[in-house]
């Protein structure tokens, strides 16, 4: 059966940023906590802060309660649009990502050895020419 569940990105979920229209994203979903400001006992700044990023590290560090949780499902307006989210690198970039790293740690790690070897060189058929 199709959801009826509105999806928002969180660019359009960030505009909601100020006292009289707050809205948070937590673990996918999107609530509008605009009503809720005064009276959340953590305070109305850590939810203003929270608006315009994924605010679910935040609110789990806030350990809150089972009760909070509950409470927090009446404030729900949407989730967050899955196909918003940055796509997955395709495994042929993560190659070409690979290689270049690989050239890169090659270049690093030949590259001064083989100076010193060549700057040994020339110094020992100098010296050698002098005699
Ligand atoms: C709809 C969303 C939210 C609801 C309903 C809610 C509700 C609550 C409640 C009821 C408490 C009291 C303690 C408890 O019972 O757990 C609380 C405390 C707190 N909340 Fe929220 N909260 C929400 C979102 C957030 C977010 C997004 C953050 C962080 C960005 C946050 C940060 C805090 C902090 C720091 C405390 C104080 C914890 C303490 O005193 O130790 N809350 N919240």
């Amino acid at each position: 059966m199709p959801t009826l569940t509105k999806l928002y990105d969180l660019k359009e979920a960030g505009e909601h940023n100020t006292r009289d229209d707050c809205w948070v994203v937590v673990d996918g979903k999107v609530y509008d906590v605009s009503s809720y400001l005064d009276e959340h006992p953590g305070g109305d700044d850590v939810l203003l802060r929270a608006t315009g990023k994924d605010a679910t590290d935040e609110f789990n560090d806030a350990g809150h309660s089972k009760d909070a949780i509950q409470l927090m499902e009446e404030f729900c307006i949407g989730e967050l649009d899955p196909s918003d989210t940055p796509e997955e690198e395709s495994s042929s970039d993560k190659k070409a990502d690979l290689t270049k790293k690989f050239r890169d740690m090659t270049l690093q790690y030949w590259a001064i050895p083989v100076g010193i070897l060549g700057i040994s060189v020339i110094a020992c058929l100098f010296f050698m020419r002098r005699k």
